[in-house]
């Protein structure tokens, strides 16, 4: 018999010798992020070239052997790599940047005598290119920087990217004086008496260096992208359901917590989209929802922003309950007061494990309280919060009136208007999500 396991650390130990868990947290890492130093630009004295072979000349004609080349214009130093996350698609969590010391970016190389000597020709040939380090995130990344907690960006598509850091900006070439300037100017100098007071630069190294790259510590949060967001009471069955509905194979087991990360799926419904495909929509199952998850018991908390992404709501009740409905009632209260908005949403309540004569004998009578439960919730917060669009009995296990479930989350899905607008998903962001 298992006890109800409330924790990662509470569950049984191997017999005999202790085995340490893998680490699990997956939606939330720290990094901190350096970008690299400018490299310092070339310092080169006016004047100075140098003696190069003359390719004109011939033996016995009137060209010189060898012609004096002057210099180029030194070069200016390279900046230094920028920091950038992008998107990709392969990726679904934020393990691999965990436990990582600081990742940096190259420094910029420094003024390059060869490539200053192409001249002024262009001036962005004379600064060498430094390549930016790229990470690689999971679709559905948010961005905040750690002190302060600025929202720097959410990166959702592939190929969105995003720099966190940039690079310090490379020296600029300087020329100096030659030697002989030099001397000449501290003559005349002399002789008009106005040495006193006056403090000959040439520090031209100092002058020439890079600036240095930023180093930013960042919080990255992993918000899963969903079209539908599977809720309920732990123990209800919506791991069973997610793997009835699509091809995910995630955990399921007869004691409450067995998902402690969301899953997803992807649902294969009937409507035909544009290209012949039959019309996807992507599911995530989520950890069960206790009565104070979104003061932070039980699993809940980390996991209800992940709803955020999600246009539609999947109520799963175990109808086999002492009180199904007050069950329902728990988990609307628990999302209403994470964020109301949630509970504006089309949801859909379905009633589990009808495959067991108990449940389906009170299946008319759970159905009425449910609804009596959902008129009430919403007369409470003045008709903001949506009703049911359907109550759908099925059995998750046996697999009975999944057509049933499909019907009913369908028009809610693909019917024009359903899409989330921008300024939706945006919405109360800083505020209500973390
Ligand atoms: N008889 C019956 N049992 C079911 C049905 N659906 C799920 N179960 C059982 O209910 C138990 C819990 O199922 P899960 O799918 O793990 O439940 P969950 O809601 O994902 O639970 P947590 O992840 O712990 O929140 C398992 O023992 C399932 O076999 C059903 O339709 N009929
Ligand atoms: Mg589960």
């Amino acid at each position: 018999m298992f006890s109800p396991v409330k924790s990662e650390k509470q569950r049984p130990a191997v017999q005999g010798k202790v085995k340490r868990e893998e680490h699990k947290i997956f939606d939330e890492v720290k990094i901190t992020v350096r970008s690299g130093n400018g490299g310092a630009g070339e310092v080169t004295e006016a004047g100075k070239g140098r003696m190069v072979p003359n390719f004109k000349y011939r033996p016995g004609g009137n060209m010189l052997k060898q012609i004096f080349l002057p210099n180029g214009d030194p070069s200016d130093g390279a900046n230094g790599g920028n920091v950038l996350l992008v998107v990709d698609p392969a990726l679904d969590s934020l393990l691999h940047l965990h436990n990582k010391s600081t990742i940096a970016a190259k420094h910029g190389g420094n003024g390059n005598p060869a490539d200053g000597s192409r001249g002024a020709l262009s001036r962005d040939r004379v600064r060498a290119k430094t390549s930016p380090l790229r990470i690689p995130v999971p679709p559905g990344t948010v961005v905040k920087r750690k002190r302060g907690g600025q929202l720097l960006g959410e990166l959702i598509n592939p190929g969105d990217s995003l720099v966190v850091a940039y690079g310090g900006r490379g020296g600029p070439g300087i020329k100096k004086p030659s030697q002989q300037t030099l001397q000449k100017q501290r003559t005349q100098r002399r002789f008009s008496e106005e040495e006193e007071g006056i403090v000959e630069d040439d520090n031209y190294k100092q002058d020439a260096a890079g600036l240095p790259g930023e180093e930013v510590t960042l919080q990255l949060l992993l918000r899963v992208v969903a079209d539908v967001g599977i809720v309920g009471l732990p123990n209800a069955g919506k791991s069973s359901l997610l793997s009835a509905m699509t091809r995910a194979s995630p955990e399921i087991a007869p004691y409450p917590f067995t998902t402690l990360m969301p899953n997803l799926g992807v649902m294969q419904t009937g409507g035909e989209a544009e290209e012949g495909r039959g019309r996807q929509a992507i599911l995530a199952d989520m950890p069960g929802l206790i009565e104070g998850a979104h003061q932070g018991r039980g699993l809940g908390r980390m996991f209800l922003r992940h709803l955020r992404r999600t246009r539609v709501i999947l109520h799963v009740v175990d109808a086999t309950a002492a009180d199904p409905a007050t069950d329902y009632w728990a988990v609307r209260e628990e999302l209403r007061m994470y964020n109301p908005e949630y509970c504006t949403r089309p949801h859909v309540v379905v009633l589990n494990k009808m495959d067991l004569a108990d449940a389906n004998e009170l299946r008319d009578e759970i159905s009425i309280e449910v609804m009596a439960v959902a008129t009430r919730l919403q007369a409470d917060n003045e008709g903001e919060l949506s009703l049911p669009s359907a109550i759908v009995c099925v059995s998750a296990m046996e697999g009975s009136n999944l057509e049933g479930l499909n019907a009913a989350l369908e028009p809610l899905l693909f019917e024009p208007g359903s899409e989330l607008s921008e300024e939706d998903e945006l919405a109360g962001l800083n505020v209500l999500d973390w």
